[in-house]
């Protein structure tokens, strides 16, 4: 295939050659060799994005997220490789569940990395047998799926980690500093009505802030590669940005785009670990997004249903969809907001490849898997929970504006088609 005249993410107007699932070349005037041609002038062509950071339910919730409708949810918002979180039922904490779920994964629509969970009484038997994406995300506090862990837990967990030459992600809060008096204004009101905004007083920034380094510290010492999951503060960036080079952070585009102020509306819907901070934390963690001390961007897509979400404050589960939104919401902001094309690019591509060493992702160049996602920036549309993908069938971004791929390509195959809201045929692959 030979896409035509396509404007990269800094402006050159090139050719791409595929060859079976790789880019062939990068250049002008590129000779078709009888290959199907693709007009993609004035059209944005993008990498596509690797998140970090998903969590696709199966086993044990496929009423929430299928690998089948979790992946068309990706390709349809030009993610083509996602990271699959260790909180499902049974948990990824043995080499028996990683392949259970690795059978599940068969179905995914786009590439994948399934990571290595800890619980309180972990016994990884031969999981590091098997080809851990990451161990992680290490809940430091109870999340959904209940694996929060104590230190000595985490810093066993870190280093035996580190022997295996495997990353660590972590979910870092210290319940010990969670408000408990704020949780009792949670009220009786449920799903819209919910007085959410109880759950961010409850789970309170110094909670992470404290966490953050903490992890920090322990990551430095065992001398193991770590990275902070979906950190929602200023402060807590600003400790993985001062540390050494071996310790990176993402940022979610909720905790970007929403704070407590949305709360109101949202409810329930709002619900997520870490919560939602106050408008003064957005705008710095989003300022510190735009500006590299935030190494990549990945979405913590954890889907519930909306009979779960509509139930009281206490008693909903924790998390908010968002792996077919992450880029088309960057994109827009790119039109009337702070960021760059390139750097959405960056922070959704080359740098989680980067930071994972997926040396095949995350670039357009010769050589790359041919992984494409194709963009009309003059078009962008009001993002509709119904219109997504996903089996959750809402959204917490519902109204905002998003700029949808009008294709993607998943190494060569077209995955999605924006034009149909079409799918091809599921042969994702472990990126390990
Ligand atoms: N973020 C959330 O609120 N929920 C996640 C778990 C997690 O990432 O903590 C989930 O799996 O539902
Ligand atoms: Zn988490
Ligand atoms: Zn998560």
């Amino acid at each position: 295939m030979l896409v035509r005249n396509a404007t990269l993410a800094d402006g050159r107007v090139r050719d791409v050659r595929i060859e079976g699932e790789r880019i062939d070349a990068v250049g002008s005037d590129l000779a078709a060799d009888g290959a199907e041609t693709v007009d993609a002038r004035e059209r944005l062509l993008l990498p596509g994005a690797v998140d970090a950071h998903v969590h696709f339910r199966e086993p044990g919730a496929p009423h929430k997220e299928t690998w089948r409708t979790g992946s068309q949810s990706a390709a349809a918002g030009g993610v083509t490789t996602v990271v699959d979180q260790p909180n499902t039922d049974p948990p990824t904490t043995t080499g028996a569940a990683y392949d259970q779920k690795e059978l599940l994964a068969q179905h995914s629509l786009v590439d994948y990395g399934i990571n290595g969970g800890v619980t309180p009484d972990w016994d990884p038997e031969t999981l590091f047998d098997r080809p851990v994406f990451a161990l992680g995300e290490v809940f430091l506090a109870d999340s959904t799926g209940d694996m929060g862990i104590d230190g000595d837990r985490f810093e066993d967990a870190v280093h035996r980690a580190a022997e295996a030459g495997v990353p660590v992600t972590v979910h870092a809060e210290d319940a010990t500093l969670f408000d408990d008096a704020a949780r009792d204004d949670a009220g009786s009101g449920t799903g819209h009505d919910a007085n959410a905004d109880a759950w961010s007083a409850y789970r309170a920034a110094e909670a992470e802030i404290a966490a953050v380094e903490r992890a920090v510290e322990v990551g430095a010492d065992a001398g193991v590669r770590l990275h902070v999951a979906h950190t929602s503060t200023p402060e807590a960036v600003d400790i993985v940005a001062d540390a050494p080079d071996t310790v990176t952070c993402e940022v979610t585009p909720h905790h970007c785009l929403l704070s407590r102020a949305d709360l109101d509306d949202l409810g329930t819907y709002g619900r997520m670990n870490p919560p939602l901070r106050s408008e003064e934390r957005r705008a710095a963690l989003y300022d510190r997004v735009v500006d590299g001390r935030v190494d990549l961007i990945a979405t913590d897509h954890a889907p519930h249903t909306k009979a779960e979400k509509e139930a009281t404050l206490l008693d909903a589960p924790s998390g908010v969809p968002g792996v077919e939104t992450m880029v088309p919401l960057l994109l827009a902001e790119t039109l009337d907001g702070p960021l760059t094309v390139e750097r959405v690019r960056d922070l959704t591509a080359a740098a989680p490849a980067a930071t994972f060493d997926l040396d095949r992702k995350g670039k357009i160049e010769a050589g790359m898997d041919a992984d494409l996602a194709l963009y009309d920036l003059d078009r962008s549309r009001s993002i509709a929970g119904e219109r997504l993908h996903s089996k959750c069938g809402w959204t917490p971004f519902e109204g905002l504006e998003g700029v949808f791929p009008e294709w993607t390509l998943r190494r060569g195959d077209r995955v999605y088609d924006g034009a149909m809201d079409t799918f091809g045929s599921t042969d994702g692959k472990n990126v390990r």
